[in-house]
């Protein structure tokens, strides 16, 4: 058992602290002064001010020594939502996320700060302006969502006010900005194989987008206003940018805004959606002879027919969010910082 040393309310760990989000929250809490201990397995970066520390968040004797003196731990680790690894995302999403909480009440960490997911509640139908009382996804569309809901549940049913442990989870969506690994590479490479010529349905299904900047917003508030009084003790919020957009614009201003065709040519959804699942089942019975991994999945497919936007009067409600960087000024800023994916770079 480590011994517990009195924690600062301005030393914080970021779990995840390599990743897209979280080196945006590790950038921004140091901006604010706060002191930074990042745990990752992987080390992407130096930062002043940013102690690093590596290790699998499995491990909790490794956490424990990023968690000394820490009052506020953001885990925002995950496995990325495209593998199809179901033992990993367990191990991690589940497994690691009980050792996050033992290593959280071990070194007396005050407040945990989960990222999770809106996808929490998506089975592949639409969610227009979805409040965050929708039930959990009881068919979740893949083992990314399956793990992601045990985690945020695991997290909100360990907020304890007798123990003085807070926890509040973040439901952000379509997270997208510079540096982002996911979003742009996908349709960039998709376009550069000369795939992204169809719209996938009648392209009027709404989306909800969110500038990485505005999620990390709704971090910090939700940390800041994480109380023993607050309504926000144990809940869960989602966090977008609230401005819906068609999903099929959205790609189309991403591609054109790097010099590639706009898709044009219409596909029904579900003919789509059927080839995906039909590649999906083939790809899994071939799986002892050889690994294939289709762009198609049937997830994929989903989210980019359906409508899925969410509504966050509750963050507004509750810690006073709005978005700070609108969607059209976030285009603009996420097309600029890819300049090495422009046609012809
Ligand atoms: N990118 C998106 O659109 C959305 C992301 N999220 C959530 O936001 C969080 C951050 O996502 P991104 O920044 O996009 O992902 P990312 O893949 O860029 O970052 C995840 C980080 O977790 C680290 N990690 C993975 N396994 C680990 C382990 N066992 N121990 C220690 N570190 C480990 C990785 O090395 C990586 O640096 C995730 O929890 C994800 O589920 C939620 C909604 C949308
Ligand atoms: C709103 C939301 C949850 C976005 C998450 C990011 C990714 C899931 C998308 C980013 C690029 C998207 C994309 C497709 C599906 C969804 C994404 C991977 C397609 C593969 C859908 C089928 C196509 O016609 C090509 C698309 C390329 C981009």
């Amino acid at each position: 058992m480590a011994t517990r040393t009195r924690p600062s309310s301005k030393r914080c760990a970021v779990i995840g602290g390599s990743g897209f989000l979280g080196r945006h929250l590790v950038e921004r809490l140091v901006d604010r002064g706060y002191t930074v201990n990042v745990f990752d397995i992987r080390q992407a970066y130096e930062l002043p001010g940013v102690m690093f520390h590596q290790g699998d968040l499995c491990d909790r004797q490794a956490l424990l020594l990023a968690l000394k003196e820490v009052s506020v731990v953001f885990h925002c680790a995950s496995p990325a939502p495209a593998s199809d690894d179901r033992a990993l995302f367990q191990r991690v999403n589940i497994d690691g996320t009980r050792t996050v909480i033992q290593a959280c009440h071990e070194a007396g960490v005050q407040k945990l700060i989960l990222t999770s997911s809106a996808s929490v509640v998506f089975e592949g139908t639409d969610i227009k302006n979805g409040r965050e009382d929708l039930p959990y996804a009881k068919k979740p569309i893949d083992y990314y969502t399956e793990t992601k809901i045990v985690q945020e549940k695991l997290v909100l049913e360990a907020c304890s006010k007798e123990k003085g442990f807070l926890t509040v989870a973040i439901r952000p969506h379509g997270i997208f900005g510079p540096r982002d690994p996911q979003l742009v590479p996908i349709l960039v490479d998709t376009a550069r194989r000369g795939k992204m010529k169809f719209i996938i349905g009648d392209g009027s299904n709404l989306v909800d987008f969110t500038y990485v900047e505005n999620v990390v917003h709704g971090h910090i508030l939700a940390a800041e206003h994480l109380k023993a009084d607050s309504p926000l003790c144990g809940q869960a919020y989602h966090i977008t940018n609230d401005e819906p957009v068609r999903f099929w614009d959205f790609m189309s201003q991403i591609l054109e805004g790097l010099g590639y065709s706009a898709p044009r040519y219409h596909l029904p959804y579900t003919l789509v959606y059927g080839i995906a699942l039909l590649l999906w089942l083939m790809a899994l019975v071939l799986r002892p002879l050889i690994r294939i991994k289709p762009t198609f999945t049937p997830m994929r497919v989903a989210l980019a027919g359906t409508h899925h936007y969410y509504s966050c009067a509750r963050a507004k409600k509750d810690m006073g969010y709005q978005p700070l960087v609108p969607l059209q000024e976030a285009i603009v800023r996420t097309v600029e910082s890819y300049p090495h994916l422009r046609k012809g770079a």
